[in-house]
Parts: C-alpha cells; structure tokens; sequence
C-alpha cells in the first residue's frame, strides 16, 4: 500500500508556510489505518518492548492501537494541565509555536523499556521533550515509530541517536 496517497498535504495551516499533512484522510479508511499500524508494528517487531508512550493528540491515535497490537500498555503524555495525579513537565518548541508536556510521575516504572509513537517527526521538540520526561522515570527509550518523518527537518538528529522508524518521508 502507498500510504502517502492516503495523506492530504494543506498549504499554510496553521502558519503561512507550513505544509501541514492531514492525517485525517488516512484515519478515516479502515483498512489503510488498519495496514499502516501492522507496517508500524512489522518495523519494530524485533524489539522488547514494555510500554508505548504517545504524545496528545494525534500521538495516541497511533499510539493506542500499536500499543494494542504488540500487546503491551499505554502511556499518554498530555499537554500540561490535563492529568489528574502527579507529574513531571517540560516546555518545548514546536514547527509552529510552543507548548509543555506532563506525564504521570507513577506510569513508568525504572528499567521499562519504552516505544514512543506519534504520527509526524518534525523539529524534533516533542519527542525530544518525551524522551527527556520518559527519562526522568527512569524508563528506557528503546526507539521512536512515526508514520510521517519530515526529513526537510532536523527532528532525527535532536533526538540524540534513539532509533527512529518512519513509514512515510517527506
Ligand atoms: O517534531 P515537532 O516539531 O515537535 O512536531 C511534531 C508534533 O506536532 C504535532 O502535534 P501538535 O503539538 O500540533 O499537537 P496535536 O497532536 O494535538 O495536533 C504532531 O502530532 C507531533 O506530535
Ligand atoms: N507540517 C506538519 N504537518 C502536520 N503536523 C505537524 N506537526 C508539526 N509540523 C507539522
């Protein structure tokens, strides 16, 4: 399957100048979505995983469902402010503008080893920021898996030689 059909590439949203990549068109298709998570889960399937942790919003829709298919638990990490227990927090920039990320201080135990997932690696802040708050618990970061990587980007050299897997480049 080419799954780069299945991507809507709008012009200026949400900035002038930013190419924004919809993955809207492709969730909507079952059997592409369906596809896109296995070929996610075939690229890492020689890994011991843990724990996926994904990064709101678009991170749990891919996220959740590898998550599932390998068998293993969740890890949500939110925008600041939308968790109910403790938290460790960091702030980051993103391709268009700037955010902060929380996690649950209790949703990774020391030595688990961690799979991060989210639809798009662009500048690399919010993994980076993942990574750095999956750290912070003690987990270990066994790899990051996107279905888009925008190689026009320097997000894979931010994330400090964690492997990165990409189904679709730009
Ligand atoms: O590599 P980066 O430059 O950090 O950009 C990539 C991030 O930007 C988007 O999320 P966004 O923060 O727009 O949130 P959303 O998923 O809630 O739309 C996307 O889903 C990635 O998480
Ligand atoms: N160009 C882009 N398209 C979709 N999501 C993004 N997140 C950061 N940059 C993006």
């Amino acid at each position: 399957m080419n799954f780069k059909d299945y991507i809507r590439v709008i012009p200026d949203y949400p900035q002038p100048g930013i190419r924004f990549k919809d993955i809207t068109t492709l969730l909507k298709d079952g059997a592409a979505y369906r596809a896109a998570i296995e070929a996610m889960h075939k690229a890492i399937a020689h890994k011991e995983i843990d724990l996926v942790a994904g990064p709101e919003a678009r991170g749990f829709v891919i996220g959740a469902p590898l998550a599932i298919s390998l068998g293993v638990g969740f890890v949500p990490v939110r925008k600041s402010g939308k968790l109910p227990g403790e938290t460790v927090e960091a702030s980051y920039d993103l391709e268009y503008g700037k955010d902060r990320l929380a996690i649950h201080a209790d949703s990774i135990k020391p030595g688990q080893r961690v799979l991060i997932a989210d639809d798009l690696l662009a500048t690399g802040g919010t993994i980076a920021t993942t990574i750095d708050l999956i750290r912070q618990l003690g987990g270990e970061v066994v790899g990051a898996s996107f279905l888009i990587e925008l190689s026009y980007l320097p997000g894979r050299e931010k994330l400090g030689g964690i492997e990165v897997q990409s189904l679709i480049t730009y």
